[in-house]
């Protein structure tokens, strides 16, 4: 029998799939009950293939608002914004009838913008029908950075979003609460790598949640989709 090479790249790209297909059940699911369904996705550069796949999913999209965990407070044109990446990658194909909300406007930092933000935050369906979490090497997700001073206050706090600063990354930013991301009905974490899976067992290992944030997510339902 002849067997092709399986690749790391391979195995992404299937676990990419595998996702776009859970979260698009989710969204049908939820869409049976309620007029709308809110998704929200996490940046960075793990989630493109589950964005390129997610879009091609056929569901009621028109009735779908999507937004952002967390957002660097950077102009659209930038190489460093989620919102353009979500809107070159996701809200495209069936997808590109969904309604996105991005997670930043034109006031010049996130503690201007964010009041404004929050208010229109605030009228999306809660709780979520899914979140879709990513996890940096340090443990951080969305914008909750162990090394940033906001920390304690985004992983306590029940507004719905906060501005966050940390040294760790060069851009200001703007983030959704541990509270306001764990008001969702269903949350799934999508890394990739061998760092990764490493920092995710170590969050296993311990409660420090200040440590590694991602712990914050780990007392309720989480699906993990991992991959190398
Ligand atoms: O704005 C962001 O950067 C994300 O929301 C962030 O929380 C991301 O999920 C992790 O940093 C992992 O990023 P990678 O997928 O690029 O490793």
């Amino acid at each position: 029998m002849k067997t092709t090479d399986y690749t790391a790249s391979d195995a992404r790209e299937v676990l990419a799939c595998s996702l776009a297909e859970a979260v698009a059940a989710a969204l049908r699911e939820d869409l049976v009950e309620q007029a709308r369904a809110t998704l929200i996705v996490s940046g960075g550069s793990t989630p493109v293939p589950f964005f390129k796949a997610l879009s091609r999913q056929h569901l009621d999209w028109a009735r779908v608002d999507v937004t952002l965990a967390d957002e660097r407070w950077v102009g659209e044109d930038s190489q460093d914004s989620n919102t353009r990446l979500v809107k070159q990658h996701l809200i495209a194909q069936e997808a590109s009838a969904a309604v996105f909300h991005p997670l930043v406007n034109q006031a010049d930092s996130p503690e201007e913008g964010v009041s404004t933000l929050e208010a229109q935050m605030a009228q999306l369906s809660w709780p979520a029908s899914v979140v879709v979490l990513g996890m940096g090497g340090d443990g951080h997700t969305a914008s909750l950075f162990p090394d940033s001073p906001q920390l304690a206050y985004g992983l306590e706090t029940d507004k719905l979003l906060l501005a966050v600063r940390s040294p760790s990354v060069p851009q200001a930013r703007i983030s959704f609460s541990a509270s306001a991301l764990s008001n969702a009905r269903r949350h799934f974490l999508h890394v990739t790598g061998d760092e990764k899976r490493s920092v995710f067992a170590d969050a296993f290992g311990g409660n420090d949640v200040k440590a590694l944030p991602i712990r914050a997510f780990m007392s309720q339902a989480l699906s993990l989709y991992w991959a190398p």
